[in-house]
């Protein structure tokens, strides 16, 4: 059951390159530029098609399993009801059996919304308009902890962000700095001074990969069609080697005591181009900005920090459109910028608040066994959501237009100071940005005036937002730490729409977690941030459906909600084997039609889900993984994370953002590499996975004992047996790890012993719950 119902909630089906019917872009939205639209009549600047054969098949599959979950429930309600009135068997066990049953049809009917209507895009780069007629963007990249993220990798996120094909001199790039540490400063004078070199470079061989390190550690393409001749040879030993200096130089300073965040100081501003031309740069400009930090300050975490740069940079640059990205995600394809203008000028784009570019990995290993990739997510899920009304917004890689951010529901002009300065707070600069163009106010003569710097100041401290509706009704939302997914439910409720677009070649990419501790205490974040908008007056299920579709809110839904798949997950992995050690049975017997049904469930959902596995690229193994994953993450971090949620509800806990660890551990990837689990992580996230193992397989050798001995068994117990032979098959690394392993990512004889005590436990307190 527990696997069947895992792809009622997991199956999504999306097939790449299917060029089933090309539906164009409908116009709803007639506002925008003449010109182009006329232009964009015969040659659009984006196409996208719905993949209509996908769809068939998604409808199906959900019309016939919602026929089997009807039957499904009947089952259960009706034998429920036989059993209060004859009492033959316990109650408990079958009644927590239905919520876990209730509570996994509910995800997925929510989750069916992502199947409804598959889109795939296209954009034609070549037909956007002169250089000069395209807008500017500002480029936010995000840091918080030297530590844990190193300044190198920062950098390399810096230099690629400065080589994007796209006009100079209309790119400006910020990186806030949330460790608010001098190091981080002193490594963007490097990263400048390197990127003089290395942007021209790129720009003049038309070198593929923008990210130096990357482009020098070759990965991926290489020079494929570049003009190799010596020239370029040369030119490519000589930047390499200035790149090798640049590296060890910042690893240098990295390494000094200094390198350490530092919570208690005032905002520091500084561009860091020595180069300010007027208006014909050859180099984007660059600028640092660490916001006030102060140790009685709720800073709200990377929200709050993207939102002193949405204010910063509104007297700066003020572009239109701002690229965002986590300093773990560097930019792998210099035309992203132009890619994401073919939707953002294009005809829709009037109520278009945001580009989606999918979050891709260099470091997956082809054993991704802590399902670091999210190829749901970003191969089914936000395809799916693209074909209503557009994807989530996912914290990096996005290209988003600021005017979306400020989110007023008036025209400004009609509204009179005094509300204004409410809203978004004192200063009459920022005011007046909000109705300025690009830069109008900027002399890039002289940036950073006094005046400008004392106003700077202002809008970077602590207590700027004070009484105003920064993080509430503007800006990023403050709501949740998965910022990223509130501030964009917030937008499509607005009636903003968004786009994802998936590129043959990665724009963007990031490391992921290569560590079973580093993938929990993430999952655990994440669950915590969802839960508590699912449990919060902004439900999506409640507060979505009269401010946007349906069926977009029910995606919005899902996401909060499938946390809460621990619940069942719990009962699934407890309940039917501890009646089977007490002998009672909570499945239909083989002979009933109704086990037919169940199985039908099961295979059906495991083709299913193998199918859009398949359809990704991805092979068995991948659905094993992902199985696994699920299994593993809903036992622990979805249920730590849910708790974590409710404790923030009672006021027993505060928020907290503990940024994933981007430092590279030899061993912990050499395991990864290979597809070892690495357990060495908290008992807290060991013990109940290690105790259900336990308890499992005392489930499974009991229901085989009873079948040898007295074979009729088979047809009241092979369910129930079969459950725990499927955890056990599927726990398996967890067994291997406690009574076979010798290295050090084993699982240590203490944990294996505390574990060994809790499932005594469940096994007593369960024994007694369920005779009831
Ligand atoms: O107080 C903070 C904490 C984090 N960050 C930055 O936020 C980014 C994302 O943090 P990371 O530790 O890498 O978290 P992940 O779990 O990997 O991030 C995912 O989940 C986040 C929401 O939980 C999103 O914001 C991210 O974009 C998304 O990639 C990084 O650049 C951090 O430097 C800050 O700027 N300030
Ligand atoms: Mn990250």
């Amino acid at each position: 059951m527990l696997f069947a119902f895992y792809f009622y909630i997991m199956n999504y089906n999306y097939i790449i390159n299917s060029h089933e019917t090309r539906e164009k872009e409908q116009n709803h939205y007639q506002r925008g530029n003449m010109a182009l639209q006329t232009h964009s009549a015969s040659h659009p600047l984006n196409l996208c098609h719905v993949k209509t054969r996908t769809l068939i098949i998604n409808r199906l599959y959900i019309f016939s399993h919602s026929i089997a979950i009807a039957f499904l429930i009947y089952y259960r309600a009706s034998s429920i009801r036989t059993l209060i009135d004859t009492k033959t068997q316990p109650l408990i066990p079958h009644l927590l059996i239905f919520i876990a049953e209730l509570t996994l049809s509910f995800i997925w009917i929510l989750s069916q919304s992502f199947l409804w209507r598959p889109v795939i895009r296209t954009v034609f780069p070549e037909r956007l308009p002169e250089d000069e007629q395209l807008p500017p963007i500002d480029v936010f990249i995000c840091t918080a902890d030297p530590e844990k993220e190193p300044p190198l990798g920062v950098m390399n996120t810096v230099v690629s962000a400065m080589t994007l094909n796209y006009p100079a001199r209309k790119l400006t790039v910020y990186l806030s700095d949330d460790g608010g540490c001098p190091v981080t400063l002193e490594a963007m004078s490097e990263a400048w001074r390197f990127a003089k070199i290395w942007v021209p470079f790129c720009k003049k061989y038309g070198v593929k990969i923008i990210c130096p390190e990357a482009y020098f550690a070759e990965r991926g393409v290489d020079d494929e069609g570049l003009v190799y001749n010596d020239e370029f040879a040369a030119e490519k030993v000589k930047v390499k080697g200035e790149y090798e200096s640049f590296a060890h130089k910042v690893t240098k300073i990295s390494e000094s005591e200094r390198c350490r965040s530092n919570k208690d100081h005032s905002s520091v501003v500084e561009v860091v181009s020595d180069e300010i031309v007027h208006t014909q740069r050859e180099m984007p400009l660059l600028v640092y900005v660490s916001r006030e930090k102060r140790p009685y300050h709720n800073h709200q975490f990377k929200a709050g920090s993207l939102n002193a740069l949405l204010r910063v940079s509104s007297l700066i640059s003020n572009s239109p459109y701002i690229l965002g990205l986590d300093c773990d995600m560097y930019c792998n394809d210099a035309n992203s910028a132009r890619q994401a203008m073919c939707f953002h000028l294009a005809p829709i784009s009037s109520s278009l608040a945001f580009v989606q570019f999918p979050q891709r990995f260099y470091n997956i290993s082809k054993h991704d066994i802590y399902e670091s990739e999210l190829r749901c997510t970003f191969k089914t899920l936000w395809s799916g959501m693209d074909g209503i009304k557009g994807p989530c917004l996912s914290g990096t890689c996005y290209y988003l237009k600021r005017e979306a951010l400020y989110m007023h529901h008036l025209p400004l002009e009609d509204i009179n100071l005094k509300e204004l300065k409410e809203c978004f707070g004192s200063s009459n600069d920022f005011l007046k940005s909000m109705h300025q163009k690009h830069g109008e106010n900027m002399d890039y003569g002289k940036v950073l005036s006094d005046v400008l710097l004392q106003e700077i100041k202002l809008l970077s401290s602590c207590g700027y937002e004070n009484n105003t509706k920064w993080g509430k009704e503007v800006g990023f939302r403050y709501f949740s730490v998965v910022e990223d997914y509130f501030t964009s439910f917030n937008m499509h409720c607005k009636k903003w729409i968004s786009v994802y677009y998936m590129p043959q070649k990665p724009a963007f990419l990031g490391s992921c977690t290569t560590s079973l501790n580093d993938s929990l205490i993430q999952g655990t974040r994440w669950t915590a941030g969802l839960i508590e908008v699912a449990l919060s007056r902004f439900s999506p299920i409640i507060y979505g459906p009269s401010r946007m579709s349906v069926l977009h809110s029910f995606c919005y839904a899902w996401l909060a909600c499938f946390p809460f798949a621990f619940l069942p997950l719990w009962i699934l992995a407890t309940i039917p084997q501890l009646a089977l050690l007490n002998d009672v049975t909570v499945y239909p017997e083989v002979k009933s039609p109704f086990f037919l049904i169940f199985l039908y469930v099961f295979v059906l959902s495991n083709l299913q889900h193998m199918r859009e596995i398949h359809s990704t690229g991805g092979s068995l193994k991948v659905w094993r993984y992902e199985q696994r994953t699920w299994m593993v993450k809903g036992i622990t971090c979805h249920l730590y994370g849910s708790m974590y949620a409710i404790m923030e509800k009672l006021g027993a806990k505060e928020a907290s953002f503990l940024p994933t660890n981007k430092v590279v551990d030899d061993d912990q990837v050499k395991l990864y590499e290979r597809g070892i689990y690495n357990f060495q992580t908290s008992s807290m996230f060991l013990v109940p996975l290690c105790s259900l193992i336990i308890l499992n397989l005392l489930g499974f050798l009991m229901g085989v004992i009873k079948i040898v001995f007295e074979r009729d068994y088979i047809y009241d117990i092979s369910i129930q047996t079969f459950i725990s032979f499927y955890i056990i098959s599927m726990g398996y690394p967890v067994l291997e790890a406690m009574l076979l392993r010798k290295d050090k990512g084993r699982i240590t004889t203490s944990v294996s012993c505390y574990s060994f005590v809790f499932s005594i436990f469940i096994l007593f307190l369960g024994s007694l719950l369920i005779m009831y």
